[in-house]
């Protein structure tokens, strides 16, 4: 790659968001119109393997999209393909070569050399729930491989589109000593059922697309040369929908899976929705102006 993006980027189609220039790891555009941001990884070479580096930008793009109240939908991808030998991934997880005994280290002097005087991070737990809990689409778009801690965050996306010619997914984890037991297996196992996600988890196989898809893993399989034009009409087909009713949406489906924090955030939204009705704005006026309210107008509805 020289200094375009990615070859599946359309630069008519977006700008870099404000302050994406010191980014390293990861690219961070708006689309034109300002609603949807493209969040993509930047390590082509090494399959957009994540290192700490590329956990903390990517969370802070993520937190910013998330905080933009334009953005409603946020495309999750993988640049590429990769200079070296032309592969495309969406990303292959925790990069190995920093990996320490207590997490994925920041580096040291020398290149891909752990700092051992730095704790280890496994923080892509924390972008897992961020991308869970944010009250906007996330759309996993997957031009290449998606292994490893990459397979868990397309599970973890609200919806995915894979490349027909190059998308594949592995999980990887019991290759190499590791295993995401929270929504990269638990959780996906919930997507596509108990015994598939058993096989894709203790068999550690590669999945075309279309068998993603056949699973129940993929939402559709689209032409590579396409795919970023086909996730932008997705997002744009959300853009055109009640935002209320989107992020009530979103929370409605996490609700039950994510027990009481699930509830906790959904009923967030409630109570916000709440503080816009006449009777909460009593509540709170009767308190500052220190008379007892009037609920006479509220009937006990039913
Ligand atoms: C993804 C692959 C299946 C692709 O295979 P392919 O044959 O197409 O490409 P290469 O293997 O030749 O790779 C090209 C090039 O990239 C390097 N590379 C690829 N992936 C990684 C990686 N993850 N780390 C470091 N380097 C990587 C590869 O070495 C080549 O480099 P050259 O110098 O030789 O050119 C295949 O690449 C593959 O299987 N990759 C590893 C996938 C993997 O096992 N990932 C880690 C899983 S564990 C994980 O991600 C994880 C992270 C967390 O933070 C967690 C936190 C909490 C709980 C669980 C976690 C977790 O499981």
């Amino acid at each position: 790659m020289t200094d375009r993006v990615s070859d599946l980027f359309d630069p008519t189609e977006w700008t870099e968001a404000t302050g994406a220039g010191e980014l390293t790891d990861v690219t961070y555009h708006h689309d034109v119109r300002g609603q949807i941001a493209r969040i993509a990884f930047d390590r082509p070479e090494v399959r957009n393997a994540f290192r700490p580096q590329t956990v903390d930008e990517l969370a802070r793009a993520l937190d910013d999209a998330r905080m933009n109240p334009k953005i409603g939908v946020v495309l999750l991808t993988g640049n590429g393909p990769s200079p070296k030998d032309g592969g495309w991934a969406f990303c292959s997880g925790g990069d190995q070569r920093i990996r320490g005994r207590d997490g994925y280290k920041y580096e040291g002097d020398a290149e891909n050399t752990p700092d051992p005087a730095r704790n280890g991070r496994l923080h892509i737990l924390e972008v897992q729930r961020l991308i869970r809990t944010m009250p906007k689409v996330v759309i996993a778009v997957v031009p290449g491989w998606a292994a490893g801690g990459g397979h868990s965050l397309h599970a973890v996306c609200d919806l995915t589109l894979a490349s027909r010619e190059h998308g594949k997914f592995k999980q990887t984890d019991a290759d190499v000593g590791s295993f995401d037991g929270g929504y990269g297996s638990a959780y996906y196992a919930k997507q596509i059922g108990q015994k598939f996600a058993r096989e894709v988890f203790f068999l550690a196989q590669e999945y075309s697309a279309q068998r993603a898809y056949e699973m129940g893993a993929v939402n559709a399989v689209v032409d590579h040369a396409d795919l970023e034009k086909e996730a932008l009409r997705w997002g744009r087909i959300i853009m055109g929908k009640s935002p209320t009713s989107i992020r009530m949406l979103k929370f409605s489906f996490n609700a039950l899976d994510d027990g009481l924090v699930g509830q906790q955030v959904f009923a967030g939204e409630a109570t916000r929705l709440a503080y816009g009705t006449d009777e909460a704005v009593e509540g709170r006026d009767s308190f500052l102006e220190k008379r007892e309210p009037d609920w006479s107008p509220y009937p006990w509805q039913f």
